[in-house]
């Protein structure tokens, strides 16, 4: 069955009854707060299962003058109601063996009577009965789709519980909370239906009529200790027993145990009549003690947990689909007008929001461009580019609006050559990093009239640098200048700005043009080396981005210095100790990861500044080379130089290489450094490891371009992900 007729019953169910079901989740929290703790210990007695009957009785017996009823409530409560020995009423929790009176029995409190009947009946009495009814049987429903939507997300019941990743905190923990929750939640569902529809009197529990004897024998006083039936029934079993009058040979002991009720004669101990329950009554009880927690303090617990999440999951639910229809595919214009078209593949509709992004830039450069899910494809007369982003779902298989894309592609053709360009968002965490991606581009190679403008971009985790890359590629080879700040591209609707003091900030001497600042966070963040750092020189929109070094808790950044540079003028500027706002944007696709491979690190100019953080950070030892190239050896590259030295000495670098391109007459570049080593970073390569480019992208082109002149398997690295870079 097709994702999205579960997504559709899954949403409308929930939403159809959401205020009742909120309703009846708080009141269940707190009913189930009260099973799990009422009533106080210490009244609950563990005798109850060693004692029988023909102990209890007549203990009971010679302690009262006349006894009336018992009930074993559950968590093993024995409740007595009786007359002592100077004839005043008692009722109470007892102590079986001694019979003697423990505690006062209380009635539950008006509150929790009042929160019993909100929950069952919503106070509106037959009406609300069937309004929890019904909410019960949709929850059913709702929690029978959500599985069914786990299973399609996590491509089948073996990985129902296999990791996926975080696209958002309300998407991930609504599938994660939800997958280990469903189950409970199911029980009180179902549960709680049955319960409604015997309120409702659509399932009834027949009562059990004991057949009294006309007249009643009058025999001689056996003592009840003696009583056959009493010594074979523990306590344990016994719902309740309602005692005789005493001496009056119509009356009896009418004792209620778990599967039957028994009628014995008070004088002899005769059984005068059995009826057993039937299945119903069990099965209602059942889903009463199930529904309630009433028989376990700790299954109580359970049950308000999963009622927690009830209201989490009706909260992440409505984040979700608000966030979905947030970012919806936005048109002005009719797609035969125009002359680009984005197909978008998008399961939760974060690629939506970069393609609107795109398409909204387009039409302001006066480029008129429509935007519709990938399964709509078509071309048209006035089309003159396509550009297709997608994400990947499952493993490595096509979102839910791109699914029939590829069956339909064959059936359709142009007249004229169209261009095309195709990006893939994914996550490397996945084994198939932006499977479905690939397989467009693999398809789309073979179309006559398609014409790829460029290869295809991958975007790791949303990322907008990885994103920017496609734009500025896109906007050189069209000749259309499209936006290409990182934070223009942010999910986040507002830049999370944070405080950050000045603690260091190297001088410039000489000739020296680049420079170390460290900055510490004025409050508690997670960062990691690879991630970047923003700031906002004039306080508006103009953004310049740093990569990051993280050393101990503080950022460490490397700047060059550049004449009119607002960015790097403005970083020089500060003072140690000086506050500044920024913000830090995660970079996932240039982390060091804990299940790190072999890494050979290259670096030009500024670009080391990442790999002396993740070298600080070694500390699992991981097997690292690293090559760097500066233009002279100043005293900040000569600084560079001994903190490398101590990271070899404590194995935090395996090997380490620098070339310096102006400081002797042949001028040596990291390039060259990398072509020396050319046999070893092949080797490296081969068995799994990663190349990590930092730096110009100049140097990024002469470096892919070494690799791919000497490595056979140049292509298969590429598309392994192998070969990671953040160079500007
Ligand atoms: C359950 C699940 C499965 C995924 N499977 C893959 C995958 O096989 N390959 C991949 O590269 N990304 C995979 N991703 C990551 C998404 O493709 C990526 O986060 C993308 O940005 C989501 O875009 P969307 O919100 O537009 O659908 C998966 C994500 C989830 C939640």
């Amino acid at each position: 069955m097709k994702l999205s007729f579960w997504r559709y019953s899954h949403l409308v169910l929930a939403v159809f009854c959401f205020l009742f079901l909120s309703v009846a989740s708080v009141t269940g929290i707190i009913l189930g707060i009260d099973a799990a703790k009422s009533p106080q210990p210490p009244y609950n007695v563990k005798e109850v299962k060693q004692v029988t009957l023909d102990k209890l009785i007549p203990q009971l017996q010679s302690e009262y003058t006349e006894v009336t009823s018992l009930e074993v409530k559950d968590h093993h409560f024995v409740v007595l109601k009786a007359l002592d020995l100077d004839g005043k009423e008692v009722a109470g929790f007892i102590q079986p063996n001694t019979g003697k009176i423990l505690g006062k029995y209380q009635e539950k409190s008006p509150f929790i009577q009042s929160v019993t009947s909100l929950h069952r009946s919503l106070f509106l009495h037959e009406t609300g009965r069937l309004i929890v009814g019904l909410t019960s049987l949709i929850l059913v429903f709702v929690t029978i789709s959500g599985i069914a939507l786990v299973i399609k997300q996590q491509n089948g019941v073996r990985r129902f519980f296999a990791s996926f990743s975080k696209e958002s905190f309300s998407q991930y923990y609504h599938v994660n909370l939800g997958r280990w929750s469903l189950v409970f939640i199911l029980i009180i569902a179902i549960t709680g239906s049955v319960l409604s529809m015997e309120k409702l009197g659509i399932l009834n529990d027949k009562k059990v009529e004991l057949r009294v004897p006309k007249n009643g024998r009058e025999s001689e006083q056996i003592d009840p200790s003696k009583f056959k039936i009493f010594q074979t029934i523990h306590l344990n079993d016994v719902q309740s027993i309602d005692f005789p009058f005493a001496d009056d040979p119509d009356e009896y002991y009418k004792i209620k145990l778990q599967d039957k009720e028994i009628l014995v004669n008070q004088f002899d101990g005769k059984i005068e009549d059995t009826k057993n329950y039937p299945l119903m009554h069990l099965f209602l009880t059942t889903s009463l003690v199930l529904h309630t927690g009433q028989a376990s303090a700790s299954w109580a617990i359970f049950l308000t947990i999963a009622t927690f999440g009830i209201l989490f999951f009706i909260y992440s639910g409505f984040a979700i689909t608000f966030k979905r229809q947030k970012n919806k595919l936005k048109n002005k214009i009719k797609p035969d007008t125009a002359e680009v078209l984005l197909y978008v593949g998008s399961e939760n509709g974060t690629t939506i929001h970069f393609a609107n992004k795109i398409a909204e830039q387009l039409n302001q450069h006066g480029i008129p461009t429509y935007q519709t899910d990938l399964n709509n494809f078509e071309v048209f007369p006035s089309t003159s580019k396509i550009i297709i982003f997608t994400s990947t779902y499952g493993l490595g298989d096509a979102p839910g609006n791109a699914d029939r894309f590829l069956g339909k592609l064959d059936e359709i053709t142009a007249m004229n050559l169209i261009d095309y360009s195709i990006v893939g968002f994914g996550s490397t965490q996945y084994p198939d990093f932006c499977g479905f991606a690939s397989r467009v581009a693999e398809a789309v190679k073979d179309v006559n009239w398609l014409q790829a403008q460029l290869p295809l971009y991958k975007v790791d985790e949303k990322s907008t640098t990885d994103f920017i890359k496609w734009v500025k590629a896109w906007s050189d080879v069209n000749q259309c200048a499209l936006i290409d700040t990182a934070t223009y591209y942010s999910l986040e609707d507002k830049i999370q700005k944070e405080s950050f003091t000045v603690t260091e900030k190297t001088a410039l001497e000489g000739e020296e043009s680049s420079f170390l600042v460290k900055l510490k966070p004025n409050s508690k963040m997670k960062f990691t080396s690879g991630d970047l750092f923003a700031i906002y020189p004039k306080n508006d929109h103009i953004e310049r981005l740093y990569s990051i070094g993280k050393v101990g808790e503080e950022i460490q950044l490397i700047v060059k210095l550049h004449a009119s540079g607002l960015g790097s003028g403005f970083l020089y500027n500060l003072k140690n100790g000086q506050q500044i706002n920024a913000a830090v944007q995660s970079n996932h696709g240039f982390h060091i990861h804990d299940n790190q491979p072999t890494t050979i690190m290259i670096s030009n100019g500024t670009g080391i500044a990442p790999f002396l953080g993740m070298l600080e950070e070694n500390t699992q030892q991981f097997d690292v080379h690293l090559y760097a190239g500066f233009q002279r050896e100043h005293a900040l590259q000569k600084n560079i130089t001994s903190k490398l030295e101590q990271f070899k000495s404590v194995n935090k670098v395996s090997n380490f290489k620098i070339a310096y391109s102006r400081e002797t007459e042949d001028k040596q570049y990291v390039s060259h450094l990398l072509q020396e080593d050319m046999s070893i970073v092949k080797d490296i390569l081969d068995n799994g490891g990663q190349i990590m480019i930092c730096g110009s992208l100049q140097m990024h082109k002469d470096i892919l371009e070494i690799l791919e002149k000497n490595c056979a398997n140049y292509h298969i690295y590429q598309s392994n992900n192998q070969i990671k870079s953040d160079c500007y």
